[in-house]
C-alpha cells in the first residue's frame, strides 16, 4: 500500500522505467509490426487536416461563385482532394485497426510468455518470501491485458500528436490566438484528467488486497481440491456471503469512483467548450467585421472539433500510461528478479554414470525468513551404489537436505560435494541433470500416460519402450490395462476423456517418471505415502534392485521399508544424530532401534 503514498518524482520515475521496458517488450514482439503500425498511424493522422483545408477551400471557391462565376470543373480537383482523404482514412483506419489488433495480442502472448518463463526457473528461494505470492498474483492478473492496452494506447498517440501540430498549424495561418486558445483548451484538460487518473490509480491500487481476497474465496467455491470439504464442513452458504459481501463493498467504492471520475469530466467539458467557444466568438468578431472569409470559419469550426477530440484521445492516453505502467510495476520488477544462486563463471561438470560419492560437510542453512537453522553442522558421506534411507521426526531436516543437495538454495555454511567437487561450481541445471527426485507434493499431469513418464527426461520424441519399461520397473504397467487407449490414455478429470487416478495409482505413476529418467541419483522424498506397507516395501526392494551403481536416497517413515536400505542416517535437529546398516543401529540401541520398536510392537 506504501506505493500510493509515494511522492510525484517517484511516481513520474516508476512511469518513465516502465514505459521503457513496455516498449521494450513491444519491440520485441514484432519490431516489424511496431514500426508498421506507428507509421500508418501517423500517415492516417494527416488526413483530418488536409480534409478542414480542402473543405475551407471549397466553401471560398462557392462563396466566390457569387462574385465571379465558376464551372464544376474549377471545384473538381478540390472534390476529388476530398473523397481521396476521406476514402484513404476509412481504408487504412480499417486495415490498422484489425492489424493492430493482432499486434497488441502478439505483445500480450509475448509479455505472459516472459511471466511463464521467469516464474518456471526462478530461484524457489523467493517463493518463501511473504510477499512473493501476492506480487506474483498482481503480476500474472495483469499480464493479461495491460502490457496490450498500453501498447495500443501510445501507438495512437504519435498519430493524435501529428493532427494536433497540423490542426495548431493551420490555426496558426489565421491567427496565434487561435493556437494559444487550442492549447489552453489542451493543457486544462490534461490538468483536469490527470486528477482523475491520480484518484482513479489510488483507488485500484487499493482495491486490490480486497479484490484478490474476493477471488481468493471465490476460488475456494470452485477449486476441485476444496469441492470435498467445502460440502462435508457445510461451508458453501458462509462462503458465497462472504463473497458477496466483498463483491458489495468493493461494487460501491467502485461506483462511487467512476461517479467522481465523471464530475470531474464533465466540469473538464464544460471548461473546455468554452474555450473552443471563444475561438468561434474571435472568427464570428472578425467575420461581421469582414476581415476573415468563409472558408476560414469552415476551417476553424473543424480544427477545433479534431482538436477537442483528439485531445480527449490524447488525455485517455495519459491516464493508460499513467495507470498501466503504475500496475505493470510488479511484472517488470518480476521479470528483474535477480537469481539468488551465483551461477559460477566456468561451470565444473561430472561424469555422467559414475558418482562415486556425495558429501555434506559441516552442513549449516536457514530458510529466508525461516526461524533458525533447518540445517546445523550435518556430516554424510553417501557412497555409490548405495541405498542410503533419511529418518527423523517432523521438520528434522530430511526434506531440506534434498532441496540443498538440488540446488534449490546454497548452503550458509560447509558444502556439499559429488565426486569432490562443490555442487556451487556446477550449473544448478547439469547438477540436477544428474538426479531424479519425487518428492512427497509431486507433480500430477492432466496430460497422457505417455506425457506423464516422458516428462522425467523432456527432450523431443518419447521413447515408448522405455516408457513402458519405467512403468514396469514401477510396477505400475497394470495402469495401462486398466486404460482404453493405453499410453494415450487421458489421466485426471480436468480434460474431456479423462481417468481420474486414486492417490496410489498417481503416486506409481510419478514414480515410473523417475524410472525414465534414468538419473545417477534417485531420491524418494516420502512419495510413497498413499501406497499400502506391502507395495512401498516392493518399490523401495525394486529399487535397489535396480540401482546398479547409482546412488539412492529415500525418506520414509515406515521403518518396516527403511531396513531394506544399506544404511540408515537418523537426522535429528538439523544434524545427522546415527549412521549404520538396520542390524548395527538395532544393535547400538540409540534412537532408531527405539523408534523401530515403537512401530513394530504396533504390528504385533
Ligand atoms: N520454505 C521454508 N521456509 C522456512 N522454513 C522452512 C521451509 N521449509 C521447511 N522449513 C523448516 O525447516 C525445518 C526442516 O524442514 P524439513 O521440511 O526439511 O523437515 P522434514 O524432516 O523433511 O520433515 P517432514 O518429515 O515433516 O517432511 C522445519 O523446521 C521447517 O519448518
Amino acid at each position: 500500500m506504501d506505493e500510493v503514498q509515494q511522492s510525484p518524482t517517484s511516481r513520474l520515475t516508476r512511469v518513465k522505467i516502465n514505459l521503457r521496458y513496455a516498449m521494450q517488450l513491444a519491440w520485441a514482439a514484432s519490431p516489424k509490426l511496431l514500426i508498421r503500425y506507428t507509421v500508418l498511424g501517423m500517415f492516417n493522422a494527416i488526413m483530418p487536416p488536409i480534409s478542414v483545408y480542402l473543405g475551407a477551400v471549397l466553401v471560398n471557391q462557392i462563396a466566390g461563385a457569387k462574385i465571379n462565376p465558376i464551372t464544376f470543373n474549377d471545384v473538381l480537383p478540390v472534390v476529388v482532394g476530398l473523397w481521396v482523404t476521406f476514402v484513404v482514412q476509412r481504408a487504412v483506419g480499417a486495415y490498422t485497426g484489425v492489424g493492430r489488433n493482432l499486434y497488441v495480442r502478439r505483445v500480450e502472448l509475448e509479455a505472459e510468455r516472459r511471466l511463464l518463463e521467469k516464474a518456471a526457473k526462478v530461484d524457489l528461494g523467493h517463493f518463501d518470501q511473504s510477499n512473493w505470492h501476492d506480487r506474483l498474483a498482481r503480476a500474472r492478473r495483469d499480464v493479461s491485458w495491460r502490457p496490450g492496452d498500453l501498447t495500443w494506447s501510445i501507438l495512437g498517440l504519435s498519430g493524435n500528436i501529428v493532427t494536433i501540430v497540423l490542426m495548431s498549424g493551420l490555426l496558426a495561418s489565421l491567427h496565434w490566438v487561435l493556437v494559444v486558445l487550442a492549447i489552453g483548451a489542451a493543457v486544462l484538460s490534461l490538468v483536469l484528467e490527470s486528477r482523475v487518473t491520480s484518484k482513479l490509480y489510488k483507488y485500484f491500487y487499493q482495491e486490490t488486497p480486497d479484490e484478490r481476497e474476493r477471488q481468493y474465496v471465490g476460488d475456494l467455491l470452485v477449486q476441485p481440491k476444496n469441492t470435498k470439504e467445502v460440502r462435508a464442513y457445510v461451508l458453501a452458504d458462509y462462503l458465497l456471503g462472504r463473497h458477496r459481501n466483498l463483491s458489495e463493498t468493493l461494487f460501491k467504492k467502485r461506483e462511487q469512483m467512476l461517479k467522481m471520475g465523471s464530475r470531474i469530466s464533465v466540469v473538464t467539458g464544460i471548461i473546455t467548450g468554452t474555450i473552443l467557444a471563444l475561438a468561434y466568438v474571435f472568427v464570428a468578431v472578425r467575420g461581421i467585421k469582414g476581415t476573415i472569409d468563409p472558408g476560414a470559419v469552415v476551417l476553424v469550426i473543424g480544427a477545433f472539433t479534431s482538436v477537442s477530440g483528439t485531445l480527449s484521445n490524447i488525455s485517455s492516453t495519459f491516464v493508460a500510461v499513467d495507470q498501466h505502467t503504475t500496475f505493470l510495476d510488479d511484472y517488470f520488477s518480476f521479470l528483474h528478479v535477480e537469481t539468488l544462486l551465483p551461477i559460477p563463471e566456468t561451470p565444473k561438470t561430472i561424469p555422467h554414470t559414475s558418482i562415486e560419492d556425495i558429501v555434506f560437510e559441516n552442513v549449516s542453512f536457514h530458510y529466508p525468513g525461516g526461524q533458525g537453522d533447518a540445517l546445523r553442522h550435518l556430516d554424510l558421506h553417501i557412497r555409490k551404489g548405495e541405498l542410503i534411507a533419511l529418518v527423523g521426526e517432523n521438520g528434522a531436516g530430511k526434506s531440506t537436505l534434498i532441496k540443498l543437495l538440488l540446488r534449490f538454495y546454497d548452503v550458509n555454511d560447509g558444502s556439499i560435494k559429488i565426486n569432490g567437487v562443490d555442487i556451487r561450481d556446477i550449473h544448478p541445471n547439469v547438477l540436477r541433470d544428474h538426479i531424479g527426485v519425487l518428492f512427497q507434493d509431486y507433480a500430477t499431469y492432466e496430460l497422457s500416460v505417455r506425457e506423464n513418464v516422458a516428462m522425467g527426461r523432456q527432450n523431443g520424441t518419447a521413447d515408448d519402450t522405455k516408457i513402458v519399461r519405467a512403468l514396469q520397473d514401477s510396477r505400475s504397467e497394470w495402469l495401462l490395462q486398466k486404460m482404453p487407449n493405453g499410453l494415450d490414455s487421458k489421466v485426471g478429470r480436468l480434460f474431456e476423456g479423462g481417468h481420474d487416478l486414486s492417490g496410489g495409482e498417481w503416486q506409481r505413476l510419478a514414480l515410473a517418471r523417475i524410472m525414465y529418467r534414468n538419473a545417477d541419483i534417485w531420491i524418494l522424498d516420502e512419495p510413497t505415502a498413499s501406497l499400502d506397507p506391502e507395495a512401498e516395501a516392493a518399490i523401495f526392494a525394486e529399487l535397489k534392485e535396480n540401482l546398479k551403481g547409482r546412488i539412492g536416497i529415500v525418506i520414509s517413515h515406515r521403518f518396516s521399508t527403511v531396513r531394506i536400505a544399506d544404511r540408515i542416517a537418523v537426522i535429528g535437529d538439523g544434524r545427522i544424530t546415527e549412521v549404520g546398516s538396520h542390524e548395527e543401529l538395532i544393535a547400538a540401541g540409540n534412537t532408531y532401534a527405539r523408534l523401530f520398536e515403537l512401530q513394530a510392537s504396533g504390528y504385533r
